[in-house]
This record gives C-alpha cells, structure tokens and sequence, in this order.
C-alpha cells in the first residue's frame, strides 16, 4: 500500500500530502507548577481547553486539506458529547485513522502487537526511567493499544502515574525530519524529550510503513569515546540535534540552525552526512543565539510561499541596525546578541572556504531566487510587524513558526495581531479556523479554493507549551514545487 514515493519531502511550502503529528495526550494534564519548567512548559495547561478549543481544530483543518472525506463524512457527529471525542483518540474504534494525517500512538500500538518489539522497548523505557523490573512483566500484559498509550501518557488504565508525561511529544517536528527520501532523526538536547525519542526511533525502524527506508533512516550520535571524556569536555563536544533546527527548504539545500539545543558538533555531522549520501548539495549553518526564546530556528523563520518568509525582526538587517544605533564601530567592537553567522557548505567544495551569508535575509532571498526559482520579488513578514515591543512578545508566542499546507496557505496562532497585520499588508487573507471550518462543514468552501491565507489557531493554551503549528508538524510528503 505504501511505495517509495509515500516519503518524500523537498520543500518547506509544497502542498502537504502526509504528516505526523500528536495530539496532547492526558499527561499534558498532569504537569505541576514546579515541573512545568524541567518538562520544557512555560506554565501549565487546562487540557480539556487544549484540546476541544484549540489542538481539534488544527487537525481538522489537516484533515480537511490532507484527507477529505474522511473528515466531512463525519463532521456533524465527531463533536456530539454522545461522541466523546473518540474520534480524536487513538485506542477507540471511531477514531479518525488517517493514512495521510498520522498519530504516532496509533504506528506504536501496531508494532507493540510484536513481542520481540514490546519487550525490547518495555525494556528500554522502564531503564531509561528507572522504574522497578517488575513493572515490566505488568507492562507485558497490557493489550497493544493501551500499552502504548501507556507509554507516552505515562499513565495505566487503573489511573497510576508509572512514568513522568511527555508533554512535549506533540512538537513532532522536533523528533525527525523527512530530507528528500531520508529521514533524519533526533538527538534531543533536553532530558524531558529522550523517551519521545525513543518511542520515534522504534516506529521509524519497525513499522511496516518505514519497511522500505530502513537504510535511508540517519541517527547522529556521540563520537566512540565520548564516554571517556570528562564532563567538560563532553558539554563541549556532544552531539545534540533537534528537528526544529532542521529546514528542508530545497530539493538541493537543506538549513541546520546551531542553537540552545542543536550542537555544532551535531551541525557538522550532518554536514558529512548529506554530502556522503548524496542526499542535498548544499547545507546552510544558521547559528542562532542559545536562548530559551529562540530554542531552535524555526521559532525565527519560516517559509509562507517561494518569495515569502515570516521572521523575527530583532534577526533582520534592519533590526540589527537599529540596535548598533549611532555607536561607532571603530571605538572597539560592537557585538549585538541578536547577530547570525549563517555559513554554507557546498558538496565538493572545501570546507574551510564556506560561503558567508551577512544576513538571515541575504540567505532567503537566495533560496527563494535560485533554489526556488522564484519570479518575483522575495519578501519578509516580520514578527509583530517589526514594532517595539510586540515584534518580541509576539516572536515568543511562535508568530514566526507557521506550517504551510500549500503555497501561500499557512497555520498560524491567532493571539499574533501585528504579525497578521503583517501577513495582511502582503496581500494574504486572514481567517479564523473555526470559520474556515464552518464553510468546509456546509460546502460553501473547499481546501482548494483557499490560497493565499493565514489561517488562525485559537492559542490561549498551546502557546504556553512555547511552539507552533510548525512544531507541530512532521511532514512525510508534500508535492515538488
Ligand atoms: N520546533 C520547535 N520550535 N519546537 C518547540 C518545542 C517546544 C518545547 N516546549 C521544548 O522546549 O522543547
């Protein structure tokens, strides 16, 4: 059912066929006050509100534009309270079981029903989160679908909390991303993200649906002697990557951001990595400031259509300007925390000689002109429309991470007012969800009559998790542009 080209993506904005992504699970409802920040939440959520006013809307605009029928045949009954919300849940019967718009609890579940598979991996969660040996023969009698909702919710059917949640395991954009045919997975920064990663790399390696790409899945890891060096040393030379540092913006070009959670050394593997298997001629270093407001990237940029791109303005030539104001350079150095040092590596070409980029702008316009072989001019959308200070609250509440359905249609947050203005003053229309998805219901819209369109999430509680739509995305294929 599923052949080669089922994996494969080569832009940031094509139209999007196939994508993983996770809806908060019950353990999201269980983070405390003083475990919100060690879990990576700036506070924490009122799931019910996440999920009903907020995340469900998202998926069904994903599955409106991805896997149509599928939705409208069902769109007047999902929401019944007569339905309690099995559609959304994995482990019920009238769940959405989508093969365009996929959730990884329902591959785990699949491959769970292998008892080689259950075992090895009850094993390598209960060691990894230092439970008892004999939760695991408890574990081992628990039917596939409940295990695995087990083991990201962290919780058993009869309620006990046996492992911490995983609340961020809903940014599935962070645990791998699709490189033309290959998949490149996660080495996650954060303690809070390693057993997401763990459950990702059993399902890219065991389901039947990644059968073909076995040798096309890339894992990063530690140099061999990395155990042996000291602490220092190993802070200095670890290997951590991230998704949201990982930009696939060309058939021939992909972008690695070095950041708070995305190491040069990891940058570097995956320099080798591309050029060795052929996989993209040209990988761009974006080396962000490490901060928590800037985790990775695509929390600074992302793409809207070829010649069009939201970014952080404080990251702009503009922004970096104004903040030199009318210092004199020559009176010793100016060094602004915001300044970029974006470097590409070209296949073939030596090394030590990469091309430098000044500016983050200089970079895009240079995808969207010769990778992309845009006509028009290239143009930038800028957080809170570069105005002091809502171009930084808004940038914090992901106004610059919006997932592309198709070129020109995005999702983005609906708390980012000066950031739509933007997107409005560049001709796009901005639309509420919940309207777009009242016209879908009654037919007096389709997906593809939507272009040029910010389509906008309710957001009260998902930005609290601090990521977007784009976080919230993995996309497995979307069409060439
Ligand atoms: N691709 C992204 N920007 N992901 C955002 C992840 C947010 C998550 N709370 C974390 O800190 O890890």
């Amino acid at each position: 059912m599923h052949t080669n080209q089922d994996i494969h993506v080569s832009s940031e904005v094509g139209t999007l066929r196939r994508l993983m992504i996770h809806s908060p699970d019950e353990g999201i409802g269980k983070v405390i006050p003083t475990k919100a920040q060690d879990w990576l939440f700036e506070d924490i959520i009122h799931l019910d509100t996440m999920r009903k006013k907020e995340y469900d809307l998202y998926l069904k605009i994903l599955l409106y534009f991805l896997d149509y029928q599928n939705i409208h045949s069902r769109i007047h009954t999902i929401d019944l309270p007569e339905s309690q919300r099995h559609f959304y849940k994995p482990d019920k019967e009238d769940y959405f079981n989508s093969d365009k718009v996929i959730e990884p609890q329902a591959l785990l579940s699949h491959i769970l029903e292998k008892n080689d598979i259950r075992s090895r991996m009850i094993a390598s969660i209960c060691a990894h989160e230092g439970t008892s040996y004999s939760l695991q023969d408890e574990l081992m009698e628990l039917e596939s679908s409940i295990l695995a909702r087990t083991m990201i919710s962290g919780i058993l059917p009869d309620k006990r909390m046996i492992f911490p949640p995983i609340p961020n395991f809903i940014f599935t954009r962070d645990l791998g991303i699709t490189v033309n045919d290959h998949i490149l997975l996660n080495k996650p920064k954060k303690k809070a993200r390693t057993r997401e990663s763990i459950i990702m790399k059993y399902i890219f390696f065991n389901h039947p649906m990644f059968a073909d790409y076995t040798d096309k899945v890339i894992e990063i890891t530690d140099p061999e002697d990395f155990f042996l060096l000291d602490d220092e040393e190993q802070e200095q030379k670890s290997v951590t990557i991230e998704g949201g540092d990982v930009m696939m913006v060309a058939p021939n070009h992909l972008l690695v951001g070095v950041s708070e959670r995305t190491s040069i050394h990891a940058a570097s593997k995956v320099v080798h990595e591309m050029h060795k298997r052929n996989i993209v001629e040209k990988v761009t270093v974006v080396k962000i400031p490490a901060k928590r407001a800037y985790m990775h990237i695509d929390t600074t940029f992302t793409q809207v259509k070829r010649n069009l791109w939201v970014m952080f303005g404080s990251f702009s030539k503009e922004g970096l300007k104004k903040e030199q104001g009318d210092f004199i350079p020559s009176l010793g150095n100016f060094k602004s925390e915001n300044e970029l040092e974006i470097l590409q590596y070209v296949k073939g070409e030596n090394y030590d000689h990469p091309i430098r980029f000044n500016y983050l702008e200089d970079l895009l316009n240079d995808i969207s002109l010769n990778d992309l072989h845009s006509t028009e001019p290239t143009q930038f959308i800028y957080s809170g429309n570069n105005k002091f200070p809502h171009g930084r609250r808004e940038q914090w509440t992901d106004s610059c991470n919006v997932l592309a359905l198709k070129e020109g249609v995005v999702i983005g947050y609906d708390r980012n007012d000066k950031t739509s203005e933007g997107f409005e003053k560049h001709g796009m229309k901005v639309v509420k969800a919940a309207d777009l998805l009242q016209d879908f219901a009654q037919e007096k819209l389709f997906p593809e009559d939507i272009k040029d369109t910010l389509i906008l999430l309710p957001s009260a509680e998902l930005s609290r998790a601090r990521g977007g739509s784009h976080c919230m995305s993995m996309p497995l294929k979307r069409d060439y542009i």
